[in-house]
Parts: structure tokens; C-alpha cells; sequence
């Protein structure tokens, strides 16, 4: 049995995307040029459980790509619960808000154009949960911008940790490789970071679970 059986085997023992989300899927994958850089079913439907369990009342995600991580973690939020999520791409902009407009929730989720290092230092707020899913190769930069604005006992979420599965040590990087070695570096640091703790869950490309103490 390969790997493939095995996703095919958990996705069909996950809950299924609700209908919006599964449009939003089929149509980022008929109409963008990297689709893959979705969350998608498996671990869209993690974000929403794990937001469920937060029930956070300040979201923040870096790298909104076509909204539909944003949609998940929205699931769970508190009553007076807002998201912010910080995109760079404008061609991305009008889509984002149709979907978050259908979802029923352009008064609590903020969508912000722009670079994530330029857009964080503006939103003064205390985040519950963040996650950190834009140019990998920033990963460290956004860790420390946010961290002091993550309430002790709050939690971080990042995305594509496995990096393909060039972060084990068998493989072979490149020295050009700066992405592939920015990801390792960042992973080691947050495994010796007294600050927080961490689960690194192998789920689709790796999800690195933080907890701020
Ligand atoms: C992997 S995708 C995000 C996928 C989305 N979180 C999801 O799970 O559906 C990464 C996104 O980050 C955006 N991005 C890259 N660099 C960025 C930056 N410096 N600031 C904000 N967004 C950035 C890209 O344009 C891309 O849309």
C-alpha cells in the first residue's frame, strides 16, 4: 500500500467540506495557477476543529491565497470573534471577498493586501491563534513578529513544514536551496525554543502546532 492510499483512506474518514468550500477548492484549482498551495479537505477540516476547540476571539493568517484556510479557521471563532488575514497578491482580492461575502462574514473577517511584515507591526491586537502560511522561506520573521502578540496559553499554527519531505536528513540540500534551509532552520529553532511547545503533525505538508507558555 502507498502513501496515496493512505490520504485517500483518512479524507474519506474526515468530515466532508462544507458545499462553499468545496467550490472554492474546484474552482482555485480551475482557475489559479498553483492550486496546491490550498489547505484542502484534510487539513481545512483540522483549522476548523482546531479553531473549534480555541474558540478564539483574535485569528491572524498570513498568506490568505484564495481564502479558504481563512473560511476554516473563521468556523470556530468566538461570538465577538474577528480573523485578519494578510495577502500580497491583489489579483487575489476580488475572489477572497466574494467567498468571505457568501460565507456571511465580511463584518468579522479582514482581509489586508499587502506584505505580512508591513501589515503586522499596524494590527495591534492579542491573538488567540495564527496561522503562518506565507513565503516559507520568512517563516522565522513572522514567528518572532507575532509571538509577543500571542497571549500566553495561545497557540501557532505552520504550514508546509515536511517542505516536500526535504527537511529529513537523508535528503540532500543544495546550498542554493534557501528555501529547503530556511525551513529546516526554523523548524530546529522552534524544537530548542523554550518559549513555546510544539507537536509537529505530518498531516498533507507538514503542520508545525505551537503553544505559547
Ligand atoms: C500557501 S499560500 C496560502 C494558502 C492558504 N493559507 C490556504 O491554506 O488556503 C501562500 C500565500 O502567501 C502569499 N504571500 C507570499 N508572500 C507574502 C508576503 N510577504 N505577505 C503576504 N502574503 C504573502 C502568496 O501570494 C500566497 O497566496
Amino acid at each position: 500500500m502507498n502513501s496515496e492510499d493512505f490520504f485517500r483512506y483518512a479524507d474519506q474518514h474526515t468530515t466532508p467540506e462544507p458545499p462553499l468550500l468545496a467550490r472554492l477548492n474546484r474552482e482555485t484549482h480551475v482557475q489559479t495557477l498553483m492550486p496546491r498551495m490550498l489547505s484542502g479537505h484534510a487539513q481545512g477540516r483540522l483549522l476548523s476543529m482546531i479553531s473549534h476547540m480555541v474558540r478564539p476571539r483574535r485569528v491572524l493568517e498570513l498568506g490568505t491565497f484564495t481564502g479558504y484556510a481563512a473560511l476554516c479557521l473563521a468556523e470556530g471563532l468566538a461570538p465577538d470573534g474577528a480573523l485578519h488575514t494578510v495577502e500580497f497578491n491583489p489579483e487575489l482580492e476580488s475572489r477572497i471577498r466574494r467567498y468571505v461575502a457568501e460565507a456571511g462574514l465580511t463584518e468579522r473577517l479582514h482581509l489586508h493586501i499587502g506584505r505580512a511584515a508591513d501589515v503586522v507591526p499596524t494590527l495591534a491586537e492579542t491573538w488567540d491563534l495564527v496561522f503562518i502560511d506565507a513565503d516559507k522561506i520568512n517563516n522565522d520573521a513572522y514567528y518572532e513578529l507575532v509571538l509577543p502578540q500571542v497571549r500566553p496559553g495561545g497557540f501557532l499554527l505552520i504550514d508546509n513544514v515536511l517542505w516536500g519531505g526535504k527537511v529529513v536528513d537523508s535528503y540532500v540540500v543544495k546550498p542554493s536551496d534557501k528555501d529547503t534551509h530556511a525551513v529546516r532552520a526554523f523548524n530546529d529553532k522552534v524544537q530548542a525554543d523554550e518559549r513555546v511547545e510544539n507537536v509537529f503533525l505530518p498531516l498533507r505538508d507538514g503542520l508545525l502546532l505551537v503553544r505559547k507558555r
